[in-house]
């Protein structure tokens, strides 16, 4: 019997587990360290998907682990209820709500300012503890005489009272959280944390809802850390306050940066290396105070050499010795007819009912200002079903802007845009990509640490699934067509041999094509494409020129580039902008000969353009 691939992981897991008391003793661990380890690692879990997948780093953590474990104390000592399992999982589902609520305040920023309204709203539950608290926590005692869990099978019952039997019940757990999380990452929702993570104004562009999808990984690490919150209360007999403290929030952030952040495993390995060395330190070599000052020490060495921790730096080398193995054999590129069956099998997404001749794009008195320049003025522009249109303009024209604008990246000061009949504007770029109107960017935007074939994924998802789904435990693998989206678009922009390369390992010109496959991959019935040209050398433009014109086929696409003669040799009918207004509409022909744009470009020497 063959076992899938992904189970492996569960397997090793599993007999790493089963394994762990009769390996670890010899290593000095005691059973309590390995117990309150597997706490750690359980808890961060959670905290991985929410920092390492989604790249959300939060100082608060403290505040739902100490919720739930609270919660789940409070019922089993003061409420009098008996049921010490089904009292953690309400415990976990009170710090999954209170995390919804904090999640709706704290996402409303990002980076910095996301990391200290956590520890802020942190430190907000800690004060509540201690203080109005206190008649339901204890206060600075906490909750004492929290039971171990018993269950009466009928013919025999199951106690959990000594340090080995805890570890069963801990080591199952921990067992369930990470088969949970491993089916979190594997879904289509874990690829667009990870989307997230890398270019959140990407991920958007592609229709994800992205604040549903934060929203959603701080909700599953607040469940998770209230969970292994009530854990704790039961593994101790006792419910300590500090779980509050901000202490906890950073030990957790230290350990998952120790055992490597985005890889799961790593805050179990962080806590087994850290809390080893916390009481090798203090039980051992009797360092005294001093402890604290060494393992700060050994902290700062061990990310500077590891930058993505242990579990990272073991993953890498993993990765290198499998792609020397598979480097001895020569990537092979898309055929010719591989790529004209992907352009026949990739039609333009079509809504019901949409019409598929005249305008599809019309705006009117378009205008930007930014604050005293007005980057766009009364813009009229109408583009046909079908329709090639290209855009030039000098330097500093407003020709970006006016593409932000058509795709809802940026409102309008003034004016109206009307996409397939329906006024579009102020919309917002995540529903304009669902309604089928996108954009390839002037700059990259991609997801750099993701391979080619996740980042064409993450584009495919956006129209297969809407723009918000919560199928956090069906396999990625396993959503209807999205492999076939995945190779068709590889094959039309010419990346069939890279599909399992990084995007950071591209060379810029595959780059280049993977912008204008992200925004192909989400089959657009508009695509607009930001010089698609831009940085590219003589032979990668011929090459891309090529691609352009065999992806147009059914297609509406607008085009700005500063190459006029491939733009020419592209498009049907040009637009010239000129200090935020249309200068001229017509054929490449006539733009060529057209007085007003050699005056434009060239500043009234007359003769042809490019
Ligand atoms: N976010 C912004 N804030 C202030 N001014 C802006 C902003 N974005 C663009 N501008 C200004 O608007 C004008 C038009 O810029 P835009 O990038 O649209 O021109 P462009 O034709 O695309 O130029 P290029 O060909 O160099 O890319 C410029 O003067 C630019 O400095």
């Amino acid at each position: 019997m063959q076992i899938k691939r992904p189970y492996l992981v569960e397997l090793f897991t599993a007999l790493a587990l089963l394994l762990a008391p009769f390996v670890l003793p010899h290593l000095g661990f005691s059973p309590s360290t390995i117990n309150r380890i597997l706490i750690w690692g359980l808890f961060g879990l959670g905290f991985d998907i929410l920092f390492g997948y989604t790249g959300l780093l939060s100082f608060g953590q403290s505040a739902f682990y100490g919720t739930g474990g609270m919660f789940a104390a409070y019922l089993l000592t003061e409420a009098g209820f008996p049921y010490v399992m089904l009292s953690i999982v309400i415990g976990a589902v009170v710090a999954g709500v209170v995390g919804y609520l904090v999640g709706l305040i704290a996402l409303k920023r990002t980076g910095i300012y996301f990391a200290m309204i956590t520890v802020a709203i942190a430190e907000v539950f800690f004060f509540a503890e201690f203080n109005p608290l206190s008649a339901y926590t204890g206060g600075e005692n906490g909750l004492p005489g929290v039971p171990t869990p018993v269950f009466n099978l009928g013919f025999t019952v199951l106690k959990f009272d000594t340090d080995w039997t805890m570890y069963t019940f801990l080591a199952f757990w921990y067992f369930v959280g990470i088969v949970i999380a491993l089916r979190i990452v594997r879904s289509p929702v874990g690829a667009i944390l990870s989307a997230i993570r890398d270019n959140p104004l990407r991920a958007s562009a592609l229709g994800h809802n992205i604040h549903g999808y934060k929203l959603t990984a701080f909700v599953v690490a607040a469940i998770y850390a209230g969970f292994a919150g009530g854990l704790l209360a039961t593994m101790q007999g006792f419910m300590p306050p500090d779980a509050f403290m901000f202490d906890t929030s950073g030990q957790l952030v230290m350990q998952t940066a120790i055992g490597g952040a985005g890889t799961l495993f790593g805050p179990l390995i962080g806590a087994t290396v850290w809390l080893y060395l916390s009481d090798f330190f203090q039980n051992v070599l009797h360092l005294g105070p001093t402890w604290k000052l060494v393992l700060g020490i050994v902290f700062v060495l061990l990310v500077v050499f590891l930058r993505r921790g242990i579990v990272g730096a073991i993953d890498d080398l993993y990765r290198m010795a499998r792609s020397d193995r598979k480097n001895t054999a020569e990537p092979v590129a898309a055929s010719s007819e591989a790529k004209a069956a992907a352009v026949e099998a990739m039609p333009a997404r079509r809504r019901d009912g949409a019409q598929t001749s005249g305008p599809i794009l019309q705006a009117t008195g378009l205008t930007k200002r930014y604050g005293g320049l007005a980057a766009n003025s009364d813009i009229d522009f109408s583009v046909d079903h079908g329709e090639m249109r290209g855009i030039i303009g000098p330097n500093g024209a407003g020709k970006s802007t006016f593409f932000k604008m058509l795709t809802c990246e940026v409102e309008p000061s003034a004016g109206k845009i009307v996409f397939e009949g329906r006024d579009i504007t102020g919309m917002g770029v995540t529903d304009v990509c669902q309604l089928g109107l996108t954009k390839s960017y002037q700059i990259n935007q991609l997801f750099d640490r993701l391979t080619v074939r996740r980042n064409l994924m993450i584009a495919a998802l956006g129209e297969t699934r809407g723009k918000f789904k919560l199928d956090l435990f069906k396999s990625i693998r396993s959503v209807p067509g999205l492999e076939d989206q995945v190779e068709r678009t590889a094959a039309l922009v010419n990346l069939t041999a890279r599909l399992d390369t990084p995007v950071s390992e591209l060379a810029y010109g595959e780059k280049r094509r993977l912008e204008i496959g992200l925004a192909l991959a989400t089959s657009p019935s508009l695509l607009l494409l930001d010089e698609p040209l831009a940085g590219m050398s003589p032979s990668e433009r011929v090459e891309t020129v090529a691609l352009l014109k065999s992806i147009a086929r059914g297609r509406t696409m607008i085009i700005i580039d500063h190459d006029m003669d491939s733009l020419f040799e592209l498009v049907g009918k040009v637009t010239v902008l000129q200090e935020g207004r249309v200068l001229v509409e017509g054929t490449p022909a006539e733009i060529k000969t057209n007085a007003k744009v050699q005056e434009a470009y060239l500043g009234g020497v007359h003769g042809e353009v490019a």
